[in-house]
């Protein structure tokens, strides 16, 4: 199946910054003499408005590959750079959403989109929240308090308090696994909406080999911590990205 690539709404803005890993490597220490497992090296790029999606069976590093690019982990090896400029921790332009929403419980649905927008005019802020909260199909909800919401709404506030900081770069870890089948897929199509509506780029971490396929359009498949498939995703089929893996 070919994709065309992102065709920008009017009035939309292509936000999309590059990612780019040159040799990088993470390895936890687990105390013993005999350390270590985690990711790379690795080597590769993301180019501004990209969809990749990373898969991998567990263990294979996903989520130290996230938590390399949120800069929530330091490379012992190696570089990543954001637009050019190498990044040495979090970054307002990287975005990370993940499995479970972690939203705080005692603010308002607009509290939470707000609240990674501390710092910006009120005006700005009002708009960036009711702009996001309808992006993600909740306009009306802004007033609700988290414990009132389903599953999937939780997910989309999730993703509109991400989309509020204008990311270049929305990383997502697993960020449907959690809701039902249809959810998922309601969701699924919600997503590939909003980044073609807004151009940034996206790295999508799953389980799910078909989602994979579907939602990005190359994919990169990790094995012990090493990349064993990149590729784009049109052409791909699932006999041979299974086989990737094996
Ligand atoms: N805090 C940690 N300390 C030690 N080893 C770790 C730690 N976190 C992860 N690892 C190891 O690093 C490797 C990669 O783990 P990682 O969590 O990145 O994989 P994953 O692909 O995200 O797995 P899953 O799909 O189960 O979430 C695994 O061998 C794991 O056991």
């Amino acid at each position: 199946m070919t994709r065309p690539k992102p065709v920008l709404f009017p009035g939309s803005t292509q936000d999309g910054a590059e990612l780019s890993l040159q040799e990088v490597a993470y390895r936890y220490r687990t105390g013993q003499a005999t350390a270590s497992s985690g990711a790379g090296p690795l080597n590769f790029r993301v180019v501004p408005g990209e969809f990749l999606s990373v898969v991998g069976p567990s263990g294979s590093g996903k989520s130290t590959l996230l938590g390399l690019l949120a800069g929530f982990l330091s490379p012992q090896q190696g570089e990543i750079r954001l637009d050019g400029t190498l990044l040495r921790g979090p970054h307002p332009r990287l975005t990370l959403v993940q499995q479970e929403a972690a939203l705080f419980p005692w603010l308002t649905v607009g509290g939470n989109v707000r609240f990674g927008l501390r710092g910006l005019p009120r005006a700005e802020q009002d708009r960036r929240v009711q702009d996001s909260l309808a992006l993600v199909g909740l306009p009306d909800l802004g007033g609700r308090r988290i414990h009132e919401l389903s599953g999937g709404q939780r997910q989309r506030v999730s993703l509109a308090r991400a989309l509020a900081t204008r990311p270049g770069v929305l990383l997502l870890d697993e960020p449907f696994s959690a809701l039902d089948v249809a959810t998922r897929e309601r969701l699924s199509a919600e997503l590939l909406d909003i980044w073609r509506q807004r151009g940034v780029t996206v790295v999508f971490v799953t389980h799910h080999l078909e989602e994979a396929l579907a939602l990005g359009e190359r994919v990169m498949a990790l094995r012990g911590g090493e990349t064993v498939l990149d590729a784009p995703t049109a052409g791909l089929s699932l006999p041979e990205l299974e086989a990737a893996l094996r």
